[in-house]
């Protein structure tokens, strides 16, 4: 298969980037970050998480950040709702699309939305009714597609499982999540194969973290078997919080440069988002991850 064309970019810092932060950041950081994001041509944001303060305490202003966004026009800001609580409190918030998240280890599932991984998926049930009656889009996750930080390795069946389910119950796109950055190029060829035996390629995303450093290179194997859509995180940002030792996701930017250097277009100003990397570093005081972002500020 050969590399797709164009290349849409779910960039996830505002939210994977962000809700393992053990600082409090103020919502109008968020909200700056959400903004200059948009200004660099990202077209999909995903924003806020309408999950327990409790579980996820960054995330608890999930309703202030929702609607203090400035919309622009032609970009979707999305949220993660993992039940119908959540996703009435995002409707509320004038929502345009959310995302439910599943895994597919029992283990994680169980640490991350405290039931198995078919009480998850029949939590998601009701939420997709609700949000297709309220002409609200979803997107499903699975977590853990690569390996999984309590059961360790992961039979690419039991993704491709979880994925169908998501995908059969009507989530647009299924984003695939390497959540804690163990995969290698091969692997990552083969779960996507694997996945797309059920689901069209085109409705799929791969959602990389880059712990082991093998991010971009996962990316480029799964690029060359056409998947379009990638998620990532301004200057490599975030983690799990029930994913010990996760790392943050793959860097937009360096993502963005892999991008343009292939010819693949993705519609983002690389300087533009290079600049938002140093900025959101410097304003929660974190090292900037992305190896382009650095680069580009060096010179
Ligand atoms: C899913 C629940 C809520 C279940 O949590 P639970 O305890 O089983 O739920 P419950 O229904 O028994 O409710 C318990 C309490 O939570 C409240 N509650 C219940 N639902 C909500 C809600 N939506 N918003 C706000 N509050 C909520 C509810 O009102 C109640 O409050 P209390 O009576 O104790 O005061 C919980 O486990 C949770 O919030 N988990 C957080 C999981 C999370 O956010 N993880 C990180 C995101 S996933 C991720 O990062 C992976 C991903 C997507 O990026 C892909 C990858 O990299 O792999």
């Amino acid at each position: 298969m050969a590399f797709p064309q164009t290349v849409r970019l779910v960039e996830v810092g505002p939210r994977d980037g962000l809700q393992n932060e053990p600082e409090p950041i103020n919502t109008a950081t968020k909200l700056e970050l959400i903004e200059r994001l948009g200004a660099a041509g990202l077209s999909y944001i995903e924003a806020a998480s309408f999950v327990s303060p409790k579980w996820v305490p960054q995330m608890a202003d999930h309703r202030e950040v929702m609607q203090g966004i400035r919309r622009r026009e032609g970009v979707t800001y999305s949220a993660l709702t993992p039940n119908l609580k959540g996703l009435e409190a995002a409707l509320e918030c004038g929502v345009e699309e959310v995302a439910v998240f599943g895994a597919a280890s029992e283990a994680f599932s169980q640490k991350n939305i405290n039931c198995s991984v078919a009480e998850s998926l029949d939590r998601f049930a009701p939420v997709l009714e609700r949000a297709r009656e309220a002409n609200v889009r979803v997107r499903g996750y699975v977590s853990c597609v690569l390996g999984c930080p309590y059961e360790g390795e992961i039979a690419p069946a039991k993704v491709a499982e979880v994925a169908k389910a998501l995908y059969d119950m009507g989530c647009y796109e299924v984003s695939l999540g390497d959540t804690i950055g163990t995969g290698t190029p091969l692997k990552a060829k083969r779960m996507i194969e694997a996945v797309a035996r059920d689901i069209p390629m085109d409705k799929l995303a791969a959602h990389f973290h880059d712990t082991y450093g093998q991010a971009l290179a996962n990316l480029y194997a799964v690029l060359e078997e056409g998947v379009a859509v990638i998620d990532s995180s301004v200057a490599g940002l975030g983690g799990c919080p029930y994913a010990k030792g996760a790392s943050g996701n793959v860097a937009s930017e360096d993502v963005v440069y892999l991008l343009d250097g292939l010819g693949i277009e993705s519609g983002i100003d690389l300087n533009a988002l290079a600049a938002t990397g140093t900025w959101i570093t410097q304003a929660i005081g974190r090292p900037n991850r992305s190896k382009a972002s650095v680069a580009l500020a060096a010179k």
